[in-house]
């Protein structure tokens, strides 16, 4: 067991190794990952590698607000914050590309979360509706003019965008990714293959707004349908699965879209294990007090 002595630097570290295995995991159906770029023409592997770089103080900083005592208004006001500043150095690093805003959305959340619990009690489903409580709360320093391409998928498509997903506690996470994750990995030992599967099961039954914006229902559907059959075929283990997610990369490159609320929601799966599996590993009561969301 890892005997955390700096909870938020420790958070921070797992935050920017999770988006590591997001980006690195190959091959992702229309998104960036080692073979290239996907059906992005404005962002690359490179400008991903940087962009996580540049949000790992602001995930820290996300981190040690979470683990101060106080009341969950005046946390969310200051997440909001938080968050927009990781932004903007998201932004900066990346030639203002959004390369991040969806994972920082909802990692943001779950860091918090995470941070104001001992690490005994991160069992997934306990963070996840800590993080959906935060979420909840309305952000003071929310510009509501402010135009972005979820909110026009959810406007037009009545779909459930970023918010809502974390609102309602991060189901497709807990309730399809993980556990597609967790038998995967039993079943074939491989973490590569868990993950693959893992993400198949989020594209099955996501409202990705990144897809709906550049493909409509039809492209949803269509990344929706392709994604079951890779888990009916078996999964990406066998021959099938593999075959069937290949079909899945050209019916998106087809569309132009890439699923990047699916990618978002598989780094948050990958930190959500990796805590779940620290709390397995640990005792309850060590000296981390639970604030007022926890
Ligand atoms: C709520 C957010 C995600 C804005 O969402 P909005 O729907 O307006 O969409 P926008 O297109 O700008 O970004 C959404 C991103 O979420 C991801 N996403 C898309 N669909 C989904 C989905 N169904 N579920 C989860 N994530 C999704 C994608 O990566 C997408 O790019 C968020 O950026 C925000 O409000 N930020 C303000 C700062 C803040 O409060 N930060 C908190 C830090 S903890
Ligand atoms: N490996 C990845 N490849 C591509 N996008 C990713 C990846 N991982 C996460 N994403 C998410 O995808 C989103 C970027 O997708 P997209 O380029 O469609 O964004 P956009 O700015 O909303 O749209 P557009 O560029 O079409 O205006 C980011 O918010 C990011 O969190």
């Amino acid at each position: 067991m890892v005997d955390i002595t700096d909870k938020p630097a420790w958070l921070a570290d797992r935050v920017s190794e999770a988006l590591v295995a997001e980006l690195d995991l190959t091959p992702k159906p229309g998104l960036i990952d080692r073979r290239g770029a996907g059906v992005h023409h404005d962002m690359d592997y490179a400008t991903m590698q940087a962009s996580i770089r540049a949000l790992h103080p602001g995930f820290l900083a996300i981190a040690e607000a979470g683990a101060l005592p106080g009341d969950a208004v005046s946390l969310r006001a200051r997440l909001g914050l938080l968050g927009r500043e990781a932004e903007a150095a998201m932004l900066l690093a990346t030639g203002g590309m959004n390369t991040h805003r969806g994972a920082i959305w909802c990692l943001g959340l779950l860091t918090a979360a995470a941070a104001a619990r001992p690490a005994g009690e991160w069992q997934a489903e306990r963070l996840a509706a800590d993080a959906a409580r935060i979420a909840a709360i309305d952000d003071p320093g929310l510009d509501p003019a402010r135009v972005s391409n979820g909110k026009q998928a959810i406007t037009r498509y009545g779909a459930a965008g970023a918010r809502q997903i974390a609102v309602e506690g991060f189901v497709p996470v807990i309730k399809h990714a993980l556990p597609v994750l967790q038998r995967t990995r039993t079943a074939t030992g491989c973490e590569q293959t868990a993950r693959l599967d893992a993400l198949a099961a989020l594209m099955a039954v996501l409202d990705d707004t990144c897809v709906l914006h550049r493909a409509g229902p039809a492209g949803l559907a269509a990344m929706q349908t392709g994604a079951r059959r890779v888990l009916a075929a078996g999964g990406t283990a066998t021959p099938a699965g593999r075959a069937a997610l290949a079909d899945l990369d050209h019916t998106l490159t087809g569309y132009r879209a890439s699923p990047g609320g699916a990618a978002d929601l598989l780094a948050a799966t990958v930190f959500i294990d990796r805590l779940a599996e620290h709390a397995s590993a640990t005792a309850t009561g060590d000296n981390a007090h639970a604030n007022a969301i926890a």
